[in-house]
């Protein structure tokens, strides 16, 4: 059923609850709760740009690799237990912004920190299906805390402030005939284009970029780290790999990717694991339709059981961390159909070849250089997850010790 609803056009709308509207200006706009023929031009649209500035490309691997390198430099010089959930979020926005906004910040920015944590409290007091806010929006006059509506409003002022700072400063530099970035061609677009898109698209355009792209890589990376500090010999069959493909002189690079086979199988088995949308993001039925031996009315939100996809009866042993499940006995990587983090059909996740390059260098440019060690006296860290618009791990320390090689 799962794979008939993202398959199937009349299941490919997005709910316009207040939750989902709240975000922006109380109107459909965007790519992620958008639908119909805005949706379409805009994803179009939007898509085009980020590959014209080389997202997806080999630029888009130098940008990864260059964070990664400013990673592995900040644990190498950090000394003590690494609190690590939110370890990977700037590394992961200066990747998506050198295409937004051709931005890069230090990983201690501090504003930056602010506004990543802001996404982090803005996905942890909502979850998917709309909550109290969709199906009761009049509380927020009356118990806007409990809710969560404070928080929400206060997060998307927050990050609606800093877009607007930046698109600013994009309109003072303009220059028509030479695009710098994503910002850029929109506003070229508009210019040349009148009624094409108007500045609340960028806005919501640029939101969406880092709202779906940061959590979700952060969140996935995250919980990486946690299955392998739990696993030492995990770590080691990891490092087997990386020191006969890769050795030690050279940093990891995606074209490894084809002979790191058990590498790319930790993945596969972190995102099934894992599962950090766990309801995706949900549909909307555009008409009334049949689903199965259900009718399935016109407006009726639909959210795809993704977790328990993942971790239900299909799989052995569904609690256990193994990657080998999707390696055959020669080594070779076995695509199970029943794997889908990223969904599938028109409305499949656009960041999925950018978060599977980015896991992919992530891991291996940490396994290089380090082991993974709790630090002496704290408890084997929880794999039960943080509930929220995606999942995230409890917050837990990491010693990343560098390896004699
Ligand atoms: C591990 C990382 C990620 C996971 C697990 C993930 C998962 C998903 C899922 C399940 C959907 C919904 C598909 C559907 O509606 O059927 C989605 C949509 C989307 N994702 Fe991702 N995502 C990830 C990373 C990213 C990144 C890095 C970006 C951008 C740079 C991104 C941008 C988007 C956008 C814009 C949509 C909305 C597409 C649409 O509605 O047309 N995601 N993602």
């Amino acid at each position: 059923m799962i794979k008939e609803v993202i398959s199937r056009d009349v299941f490919d709308g997005r709910p316009d609850g207040f939750l989902y509207t709240m975000r922006s200006f109380g109107k459909k706009l965007g790519i992620v709760f958008n639908d119909g023929l805005h949706w379409n031009k805009t994803r179009r649209v939007a898509l085009k740009f980020l590959k014209g500035f080389g997202y997806g490309s080999r630029q888009m691997e130098l940008h990864i690799a260059e964070e990664c390198q400013a990673l592995v430099e900040k644990l190498k010089n950090t000394h003590e237990p690494v609190l690590v959930n939110s370890m990977f979020d700037i590394s992961i926005i200066n990747i998506v912004w050198r295409f937004v906004a051709g931005e890069r910040y230090e990983l201690d920015d501090e504003r930056l920190k602010k506004l990543c944590d802001l996404i982090t409290r803005c996905f942890r007091v909502a979850d998917m299906s709309g909550g109290v806010l969709t199906s009761m929006p009049y509380l927020r006059h009356v118990i806007p805390d409990l809710i969560g509506y404070t928080e929400m409003k206060e997060v998307h002022r927050a990050l609606h402030q800093f877009l607007r700072e930046i698109i600013e400063k994009h309109k003072e530099t303009l220059d028509l005939k030479s695009p710098r970035d994503v910002i850029d061609a929109f506003l070229i677009e508009m210019h040349n284009n009148i009624g094409s898109f108007y500045e609340e698209d960028l806005q919501v355009v640029c939101l969406d970029m880092l709202e779906a792209g940061v959590e979700t890589v952060n969140n996935t990376a995250v919980f990486m780290l946690l299955y392998l500090v739990r696993n030492e010999a995990i770590q080691r069959r990891l490092q087997d790999e990386i020191d006969e493909v890769v050795g030690e002189n050279r940093a990891p690079v995606l074209s490894d990717r084809k002979r790191m086979l058990y590498t790319e199988a930790v993945i596969m088995e972190t995102l099934r694991l894992a599962s950090i949308a766990p309801v995706g993001i949900p549909h909307m039925a555009l008409a009334d339709a049949k689903l199965g031996d259900y009718v399935i009315p016109k407006g009726t939100f639909i959210l795809l059981a993704l977790h328990e996809l993942h971790n239900g009866i299909h799989w052995k042993d569904p609690e256990a961390f193994q990657p080998e499940r999707f390696l055959t006995r020669e080594g070779n990587l076995i695509q199970d159909e029943w794997l889908m983090p990223f969904g599938s059909g028109k409305r499949r996740c656009i960041g999925e070849g950018l978060a599977r390059s980015e896991l992919f260098m992530f891991l291996a440019n940490i396994m290089q250089k380090f082991n993974l060690k709790l630090p002496p006296g704290h408890p084997m860290p929880s794999i039960e997850p943080i509930d929220g618009l995606t999942l995230s791990a409890k917050p837990f320390k990491i010693i990343f010790e560098p390896r004699c090689q």
